[in-house]
């Protein structure tokens, strides 16, 4: 046939060489900047890049001289279109030096952020009387308050509304603002690099990755679906929280204040668990205290989730995990604590990179990770460019499907970690609702996060207007707002890692959506009978072979040939009708208790709280 597909065919194997090596150097100096913050290992890591793509490059120019359009072989010609775009290499040096050198520093500022305790807050106002500046330079050592462990811990655990306050604006006065000249300067060089790859900006070059022209709309349609889940939610915490804070902070019918929600992006409410839960007395679901009493290490928690993995029949983790992640903040360096895992293209050495806490939360973290590195596992044998996700929410739903059986108070009491369970309606409703903190909470975040930032990349909202429309979103979609006055000298959508760290975040609303497509589907393979938020897939080498089946395709095939495996032929598209049935008990309850009351919320002014 074809001579050309022959040589094309040729020219894929040593590329697929090459690139491995060149993926190893690259990666490997990322690492070392990462677990590392000086200034040496980021030029370093500038230098290596710059490296990284003049290789890019250069394969780019060899692999566009063939007709590959017109090859036969589908895998060949996938291959062929996934190295035909090159992506920000395809800048001119300069441009790209800059662009890598400003990715770096908003990293870098993000990661290094620390802000001074509140208590200090206080000391420093009733300074202010007496000039005594000396003492004050002395408060200023003790503003070593970092976002892992120190604030994430306030957050979750303070209930005094100044503090909260004070330490949700002093968070985003010494992250995002820092950086809001810097990625303005940012979006216009990736969109510079978006269009030399024939896309109108970077957010269409992002979407790229989902292979669908309808992406955008069946988005739209997901987030219709789940809306009712949302408000209900919504309106049940609101009122938990006004009878706690009072009515004169929150209004019956407004957004609930962004601080008040137990997390810095008001992304996740398993801070509020405690004193909002439907039935309070009952054994509590948050089994932190208890891994704090039996002494668990950060170690203990990786082999914990590795434990569940290898029950399931997947790969365990090879010894280069064991001797090169780094699971705990170091105490002698600045790191990039946002965790990640990380895959070093050699096929042996794969590693996690986070700042443990010893905290129930951080033990789903600990999953959702090393669902990334299962992932890796599973696809080690594709060709370098079927490395991938077969979209990137699949990436992001591996660990959390396998940590939604861990969540269960069955699973808990299973591995020691919960002494008792109250098997019971009202305990069946408890769980839920602690689930639906994490879970439900999370979606119109994970939605909005990449509305703002396509609109940013398209133009749509224009730089002036940055965090006007980043208020306007959150307020729209996730009924909170600021407890402090925004302007345009703020740039808070800065404080949250994914915008300087430059990762797109749809991905994590994809996967809480099929995250629950998957989690049916595996069910259903291991046998499960009853309500599917009572599954636990633990052990079940069917559920195992199930889900080796779809990881080990990589990126080999689109991502609708993927999930028609997952669910045996149900369905090729996202659907939201697991993640409705899994929650259906709790939604019917909490419907029930808003009968009387205004579900939903509206503000005049989306930059300061009512
Ligand atoms: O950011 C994360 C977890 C980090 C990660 O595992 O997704 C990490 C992010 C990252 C870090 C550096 C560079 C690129 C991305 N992603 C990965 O490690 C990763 C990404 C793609 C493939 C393989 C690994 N979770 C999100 C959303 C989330 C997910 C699950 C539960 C709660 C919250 C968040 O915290 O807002
Ligand atoms: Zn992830």
């Amino acid at each position: 046939d074809n001579p050309d597909e022959a040589e094309g065919f040729e020219f894929l194997q040593t590329y697929d060489k090459r690139a491995s090596q060149e993926c190893y150097l690259s990666v490997l100096s990322n690492w070392a900047y990462a677990t590392n913050l000086t200034e040496e290992n980021k030029q370093n890591l500038l230098e290596r890049s710059l490296v990284y793509a003049e290789f890019q490059k250069e394969a780019w120019k060899n692999a566009t001289s063939f007709a590959w359009k017109q090859f036969k072989n589908p895998s060949t010609r996938r291959l062929f279109k996934f190295l035909s775009i090159l992506g920000t290499a395809a800048l001119p040096t300069e441009k790209l030096k800059e662009l890598n050198e400003i990715s770096a520093s908003m990293e870098d500022t993000y990661s290094t952020s620390k802000i001074c305790p509140y208590s200090l807050q206080v000391v420093i106002t009733d300074e202010s009387e007496n000039l005594d500046d000396d003492k004050s330079s002395s408060e200023e050592e003790n503003c070593t308050l970092s976002l892992e462990p120190d604030i994430t811990r306030i957050l979750k655990k303070s209930q005094n509304y100044d503090e909260l306050a004070y330490v949700w604006k002093a968070w985003r006065d010494s992250s995002g603002k820092k950086i809001r000249k810097r990625y303005e300067r940012f979006v216009e060089l990736s969109n510079d690099a978006a269009r030399l790859n024939g896309f109108a900006d970077m957010g269409e070059m992002w979407r790229e990755s989902y292979e669908s022209d309808t992406f955008l709309e069946d988005l739209e349609n997901l987030w219709k679906q789940l809306l009712p889940l949302y408000e209900n939610l919504h309106a049940y915490v609101r009122r938990k929280l006004i009878s706690k804070y009072g009515n004169d902070k929150i209004r019956p019918d407004g957004p609930i204040p962004a601080h008040l929600l137990g997390n810095m992006w008001a992304q996740d409410w398993a801070g509020v668990q405690e004193f909002t839960e439907p039935y309070p007395g009952k054994p509590s679901l948050d089994v932190t205290p208890q891994m704090v009493e039996q002494n668990m290490t950060a170690l203990d928690m990786f082999n914990i989730s590795e434990e569940f993995f290898s029950s399931l029949g997947l790969k365990e983790m090879p010894p280069p995990f064991w001797e090169h992640s780094v699971i705990e903040k170091p105490t002698d360096r600045e790191i990039v604590c946002h965790a990640s895992a990380w895959d070093f293209c050699n096929g042996k050495d794969y590693r996690i990179k986070q700042c443990t806490d010893i905290t129930m939360q951080d033990l789903i973290t600990v999953h959702h990770e090393m669902g990334h590195i299962e992932y890796y596992l599973q696809y080690a044998d594709q060709p370098s460019l079927f490395r991938e996700g077969a979209n990137p929410g699949f990436h992001e739903a591996v660990g959390d499907v396998l940590a939604l059986s861990v969540s269960t108070p069955k699973h808990l009491k299973a591995i020691s970690l919960l002494n008792e369970i109250a098997d019971d309606p009202e305990g069946d409703i408890n769980y839920l609702y602690s689930i639906a903190l994490d879970k439900i909470s999370f979606l119109p975040f994970g939605y909005l996060m990449d509305l703002w930032r396509w609109g940013i990349f398209s133009g749509n909202t224009s730089v002036e207007e940055m965090n006007t429309k980043w208020w306007e979103l959150r307020l729209k979609y996730q009924g909170v707002c600021p407890p402090v006055k925004r302007t345009e000298e703020d740039f808070d959508p800065g404080a949250k890692y994914h915008i300087p760290g430059n990762t797109p975040y749809i991905r994590y609303f994809v996967s809480f959506v099929i995250q629950f497509q998957f989690h049916k589907a595996l069910c259903e393979a291991a046998g499960h009978e009853g309500p599917l938020y009572k599954c636990d897939i633990y052990q079940s080498k069917e559920a195992g072979k199930l889900l080796s089946q779809v990881l080990q395709l990589g990126s080999s095939k689109p991502w609708t040939e993927a999930m028609k495996i997952m669910t045996g032929g149900k369905t090729n598209k996202m659907d939201a009708a697991p993640i409705i049935e899994y929650f259906d008990p709790l939604i019917q309850w909490l419907k029930e208790q808003n009968k009387n009351y205004t579900l939903g919320w509206t503000s005049n002014d989306p930059t300061i709280c009512p």
